[in-house]
């Protein structure tokens, strides 16, 4: 199966929710709440995952969604759910038939919250499930840092479609890997990555009408591992800053690692602007969500590259809403993979 309306469909959703994220990113008030978690979400990821799940009912009804987010608390925060559904009811392509193709506007707030809503599958083994995080890296995005709109579409347990939006991240492919977001002139930046299983990975510059022409992206090619550039979570409390430096260690890498929120690592290393992206576990309960990885997976691998958990063992999407079979994620270029993964179980092993 080609995908080819599944990845348009995702590319235009992702783009027309990462333009309303943008708007509350340069907002200082972004109507954050403390979720159960203690972890934060604002009326944009509220707002994004309503287009998105609006976009993704409208074509494909069958279909489930796993989404992050839920509707309850702004059931019982009406001033909450006014602001969001302004946002939302405001957010609009420039090209009037990609509007279209996302099914219209949503038409009220009641819809909003439904829509919102509809992200509560189970996940699973079977089926059309689309995995959707509507801004990944939620810390990064309130800090002004890196963040992404994700969204996926997994066939029976896999990754046959991913898209991010990284409206923090150069357009340039070729631009140096960096945790800096300072752009005076804030043009230069944004960009949709999108991957078919089996078809390739591309970017394209985010902007704001209908979809700009993509190119193909590849993973640089590492002949010597001690050049290699790593990324990591900013969070401490996401990934192992301890074992992810023992690890370069060990490989010989003398470069400071680079630091950003959210799937903006996988998009990174997937265009070769960094080479290897280390998340090793802090707490051994925590389970990783899939929203979390699908997209960046099937991007990372469709540019050449691997992705495993600190076992070697294949994410598997087929569990439920998390990845509750692996521990960690580790991606690599194809080619130097085993390599990283031979000496994470070492220093990982030593540890016990
Ligand atoms: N203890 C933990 N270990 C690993 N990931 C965690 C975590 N607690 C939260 N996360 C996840 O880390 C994601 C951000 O990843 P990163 O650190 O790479 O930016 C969060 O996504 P959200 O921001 O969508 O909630 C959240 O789902
Ligand atoms: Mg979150
Ligand atoms: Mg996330
Ligand atoms: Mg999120």
């Amino acid at each position: 199966m080609s995908y080819e309306k599944e990845l348009h469909i995702a590319q235009l959703a992702v783009q027309r929710a990462t333009l309303l994220t943008q708007r509350v990113f340069h907002e200082k008030a972004k109507g954050t709440l403390s979720k159960d978690d203690n972890s934060p979400v604002t009326i944009g990821d509220f707002g994004a995952q309503a287009l998105i799940i609006h976009a993704i009912k409208s074509n494909f009804p069958q279909d489930e969604i796993v989404g992050e987010e839920e509707a309850s608390s702004l059931r019982e925060n009406k001033n909450l759910s006014t602001q969001i559904w302004h946002l939302v009811k405001s957010a609009s392509l420039e090209d009037e038939t990609s509007e279209r193709e996302l099914g219209g506007p949503i038409e009220s707030e009641e819809q909003m919250l439904q829509a919102i809503d509809a992200g509560n599958s189970a996940g699973g083994a079977h089926g059309r499930i689309w995995a959707l995080d509507p801004i990944d890296g939620t810390k990064g995005f309130l800090r002004g840092g890196q963040y992404a709109v994700c969204l996926a579409l997994i066939s029976d347990g896999s990754v046959k479609v991913g898209v991010l939006g990284c409206p923090n991240l150069p357009v340039d492919d070729a631009a140096p890997l960096s945790a800096d977001i300072d752009d005076p002139s804030g043009q230069g930046r944004g960009v949709l990555f999108g991957a078919v299983a089996g078809c390739g990975a591309t970017s394209r510059p985010l902007g704001r009408g209908a979809l700009q022409s993509s190119q193909a992206i590849r993973m640089k090619s590492v002949p010597d591992i001690t050049d290699a550039t790593f990324c990591e979570s900013v969070e401490a409390g996401h990934s192992s800053h301890g074992d992810q430096a023992a690890i370069a260690k060990a490989l010989g890498i003398t470069r400071e690692s680079v630091r950003m929120d959210s799937q903006a690592k996988y998009g990174s290393i997937a265009r070769g602007a960094g080479d290897l992206y280390l998340r090793l576990p802090v707490r051994k309960d925590y389970q990783e969500k899939i929203w979390d990885h699908a997209a960046g997976e099937v991007i990372v691998k469709e540019a050449g590259g691997e992705v495993t958990d600190a076992e070697g063992k294949r994410l598997d999407f087929s569990r439920g809403r998390t990845l509750k079979e692996n521990k960690g994620v580790v991606a690599a270029p194809r080619a130097v993979h085993a390599q990283v993964l031979e000496v994470v179980k070492s220093v990982l092993g030593s540890k016990e």
